[in-house]
């Protein structure tokens, strides 16, 4: 029988190296794409009829939410609209699958942003038992959707709330860090912009991750349980946890800018643009994912260097691809 997992965004960054995962795992997934199935970009997740006119009739076996208002600048400039989608939508899909499909698990992609203020409570890496102290729009929307969830999870409601730390890759749109300055080097290359790049906060530093490690966790948390023919069923996972997604160590975000221009074939210089500048940055977020490895085994695997070399080839892909 194959599993029906649905993902929400399934068009978005993220949500296309989930489908990747999913069709390279062991087991059999029947991807369900909110926004393929409906009609034009299918239902507002903020609208609630909508979300369980879906839900009811598509009968999933697990949703991945990744839907979601994901820069938080554009959470801080629409926040009205990040709580009703961060939040209300999230509540939304656990109410349809609830109402529905109650046998059905709930993968929530939550933020590593929500633990806010409370990264300087640590010395060292950030657990899940760590308070959420978000600081920002963006993390308080995911902060609360993460604590309603642990609260359904509490009464039985089969869900998991990751917490993944920053991510790139292939596919990232280049106003997120990595993306950005790979950009930047890339149009400098075809002298499409002058040989200096702008940057925001090179202090901060940051515990990243690639894409696709974080797209295998969500992957094998919806998979999880499911029949496998030939092999041992998989380990299950336990219900309502959260989980931190993290590689351990915090990198400076100077650090990543110097190591994408050593990959670089042009000279460039460095410029700081005020503009870059946030109101409220953590200074430095290091996570521990010591329980997703002991409940399923999952690690991050790719290491930074080969996450940056390619973003900056697909940067690069994209930018000789265009035509002006
Ligand atoms: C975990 C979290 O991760 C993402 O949110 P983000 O952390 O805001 O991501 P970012 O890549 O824009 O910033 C990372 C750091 O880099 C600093 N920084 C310096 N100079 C530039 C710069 O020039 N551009 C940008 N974008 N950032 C810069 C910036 O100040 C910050 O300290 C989302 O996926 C979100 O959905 C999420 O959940």
């Amino acid at each position: 029988m194959k599993r029906k997992i649905l993902i929400t965004g399934a068009s978005g960054f993220v949500g296309r190296h989930v489908r990747t995962a999913l069709e390279t795992m062991p087991g059999d997934a029947e991807i369900l794409d909110l926004n393929a199935a409906e009609a034009g970009d299918g239902p507002d997740i903020a609208d609630q009829a909508a979300v369980e006119a879906a839900i009811a009739r598509l009968q999933p076996d697990a949703v991945i939410h990744l839907a979601a208002v994901a820069l938080p600048a554009e959470a801080r400039d629409a926040p009205a609209r990040a709580w009703a989608v961060n939040f209300q939508g999230t509540l939304n899909i656990a109410a349809a699958l609830r109402a529905h499909c109650p046998q059905a698990r709930l993968i929530f992609a939550g933020s590593s942003e929500s633990y806010g203020a409370a990264f300087a409570l640590n010395e060292g890496p950030t657990d899940e038992l760590t308070p959420l102290m978000p600081q920002s729009v963006y993390a308080a929307t995911k902060a609360c959707a993460d604590i309603a969830l642990g609260q359904l999870a509490a009464e039985g409601f089969d869900c998991i709330r990751f917490r993944p730390f920053n991510h790139s890759g292939p596919g990232q749109a280049p106003l997120y860090v990595v993306a950005d300055f790979a950009r930047q080097i890339a149009e400098i290359e075809a002298e499409r912009r002058a040989p200096v790049i702008r940057v925001g906060n090179l202090d901060a530093e940051r515990d990243f991750l690639d894409v696709r490690d974080v797209a295998r966790a969500y992957a094998l948390a919806a998979m999880a349980g499911a029949p496998q023919p030939s092999k041992p069923p998989a380990q299950p996972l336990p219900h309502s946890t959260a989980y931190n997604l993290a590689s351990g160590r915090a990198v400076r975000i100077g650090a990543i800018l110097d190591a994408l221009i050593g990959m670089s074939r042009v000279s460039i210089s460095i410029e700081t643009d005020p503009d870059r500048l946030r109101p409220a940055d953590i200074p430095r977020t290091i996570g521990d994912a010591g329980r997703a490895a002991a409940a399923f085994g999952w690690r991050a695997e790719i290491a930074l260097n080969t996450t940056l070399a390619d973003v900056l080839d697909d940067q690069r892909r994209q930018v000789a691809g265009r035509s002006d």
